[in-house]
């Protein structure tokens, strides 16, 4: 049986830390998913890292159902989630749902919408009609050219408290998960605190319930200089394989991220 969201949120229950990690093709996924790797993000990142672009905006519903297939036939254990990408649930609930649908048929059993408390009511349309979702907050980089970067989010108290409001705002929407990106440990501790669901942090706190990275960044593959929270596993390893079963037990034992990871306020 692949690992379901009351799997996930047993973990949570039991304070056993969800470790994922973005994967995009078949031969990572085995891997991956041989290693220990709890959870797959199909993200949307790879527009970056596979297709070579300098931002997520280009990629496509096809896209991510393309590579979902590809992960989805490799990891037969693993929880898949995947990504809307930009502009694919910004324009209505229904045609939010029309996109989701291709890629919970292409094998994700959650998709991952950017935003804040105005993508609530689009959550609780897919929500309420079968599709579960997990909120992505703080940095959101579909919103690169409204954020003037790749730049962490909630520094100042308005922006802070509003992610804050976002969050709570996304739980009460039916948002089973919270993947908090790019913000002060603080503030995603004060997050974590108070909603009930699982978090999954990147660049926020090790007291979320679980961490994700992008793959190709814990290999030392990233084409710019890596954020803040990257740790190039592989350098300490020798082998991908070692260097994802390293990253399963540093996040398992709560010992990544550490305080070089995360970002002060
Ligand atoms: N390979 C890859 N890994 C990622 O983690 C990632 C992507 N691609 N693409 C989309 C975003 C961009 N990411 C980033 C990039 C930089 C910071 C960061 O720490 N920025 C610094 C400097 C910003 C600046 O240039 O002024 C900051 O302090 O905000 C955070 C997340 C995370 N995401
Ligand atoms: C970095 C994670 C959170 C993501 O959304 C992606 O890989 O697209
Ligand atoms: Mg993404």
């Amino acid at each position: 049986m692949r690992t379901s969201i009351v799997d996930l949120q047993l973990m949570q229950e039991r304070g056993e830390k969800i470790a994922m990690l973005t994967c995009y093709d078949s031969s990572f996924a085995r891997v991956l998913e041989q290693a220990g790797v709890d959870a797959l993000l199909i993200g949307d990142s790879l527009g970056m890292v596979v297709q070579g672009h300098d931002s997520p905006l280009p990629v496509s519903i096809a896209d991510i159902a393309y590579h979902t297939r590809c992960v989805a036939r490799g990891a037969p254990k693993a929880f898949l989630l995947a990504d809307m990408p930009f502009a694919t649930a910004q324009i209505s609930p229904e045609d939010t749902f029309r996109n989701a649908a291709e890629l919970i048929r292409a094998g994700a059993q959650m998709v991952k919408i950017e935003g804040g408390s105005s993508m609530a009511p689009t959550i609780s349309f897919l929500v309420t009609r079968g599709i579960p979702v997990c909120a992505h907050i703080g940095l959101t980089p579909q919103s690169v050219h409204q954020l003037g970067g790749f730049k962490v989010q909630g520094r100042n108290v308005a922006v802070a408290q509003q992610i804050l409001t976002d969050a709570q705002a996304l739980e009460r929407s039916g948002a089973s998960m919270i993947l908090i990106e790019a913000v002060p440990r603080s503030l995603a501790d004060q997050i974590c605190a108070q909603v009930r669901v699982p978090t999954i942090g990147i660049g926020a706190s090790p007291h979320c319930s679980g961490q994700v990275l992008v793959i190709y960044d814990m290999l030392g593959l990233g084409a710019y200089i890596p954020p803040r929270f990257v740790r190039p596993f592989i350098q300490e390893t020798g082998s991908i394989a070692e260097a994802v079963e390293l990253y399963v037990r540093e996040v398992k034992a709560g010992q990544f991220p550490g305080e070089e990871h995360c970002y002060g306020v």
